[in-house]
């Protein structure tokens, strides 16, 4: 059975801060904003414009001033502090540019990360962990530290560890910005595979590189807390498609971004 309802929806949504003036700003402003199941979509936009504000309104770390925030059917944006622990756990996974990796931890207990904390899956962790693992080509560093990884490997663990579970949807901040061409673009495909697809994972990537946001099915360019542009691709990347990543490279120098 497929879900008619939205995967991520915004109506009308604030987010405000008090400036230290006694003068409300609005951090993030928008009207309107739908991502169908199985889709990723790419923010881009200038420092400050409210990138990192959404994922956490969309992912329950914050709340909102005003407005409405659905993902996967869950209103999130009338959750308490509790509530939105639990949502994030069921249903979220995050990717941040510094990986996050806990040190101390193997390679498949930080994918499991979530479950051990939580304590909520008994011992099935290790044994789901290997086979998300394996899916991912990571099997072999399975028992290694994040210290004996290199970048690239350590950027694929956090995203394995955002994929276990299954969550509803993967909220990826920078995901590729302290890569090299080559595992940039592993970790684009492992972040593309893994959304769409039989699990009709959604995803939200920020990112501030064209290339990045060529993977992406829709792009929307953030400025000053609004929507002030939107790019359908149509067909996501196809490695060595020229003429797509030259459209979005056009695009990125149109919105002066
Ligand atoms: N806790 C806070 N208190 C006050 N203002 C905040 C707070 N968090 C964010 N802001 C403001 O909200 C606006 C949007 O911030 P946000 O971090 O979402 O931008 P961003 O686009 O992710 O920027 P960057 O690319 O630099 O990470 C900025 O003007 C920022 O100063």
């Amino acid at each position: 059975m497929t879900n008619n309802f939205p995967a991520i929806s915004l109506k009308s949504v604030r987010r405000h801060y008090d400036d230290g003036a006694g003068n409300e700003k609005a951090a993030l402003d928008i009207a309107e904003l739908e991502i169908q199941p199985g889709k990723l979509v790419a923010i881009i936009g200038p420092s400050g414009s409210g990138k990192s504000t959404l994922l956490q309104l969309v992912g329950g770390i914050d709340s909102p001033t005003a407005g409405c925030i659905d993902v996967a059917g869950l209103r999130v944006s009338g959750m308490d502090e509790k509530q939105k622990t639990i949502f994030r756990r069921e249903n979220v996974g995050f990717i941040f540019q510094a990986f996050h990796l806990v040190p101390s931890m193997t390679v498949v207990e930080n994918t499991a990360l979530s479950s051990i904390v939580s304590g909520q899956r008994g011992f099935r962790w290790r044994a789901d962990a290997l086979v998300l693992l394996e899916q991912l080509g990571l099997f072999e560093y399975a028992d290694r530290f994040p210290d004996q990884l290199s970048g690239g490997q350590r950027q694929r663990v956090a995203v394995a560890r955002a994929l276990f579970g299954a969550p509803s949807v993967v909220l990826a901040d920078e995901p590729t910005g302290s890569l090299d061409s080559r595992n940039r673009d592993i970790v684009l495909r492992l972040i593309r595979d893994a959304i769409g697809g039989d699990r009709r994972t959604s995803g939200l990537m920020v990112t501030h590189d064209p290339y990045a946001a060529s993977y992406a099915d829709r792009i929307i360019a953030l400025r000053d807390g609004t929507i002030i542009d939107q790019l359908d691709l149509n067909a996501p990347h196809q490695e060595g498609d020229a003429h797509h990543n030259e459209r979005v490279r056009e695009w990125f120098a149109a919105t002066s971004l």
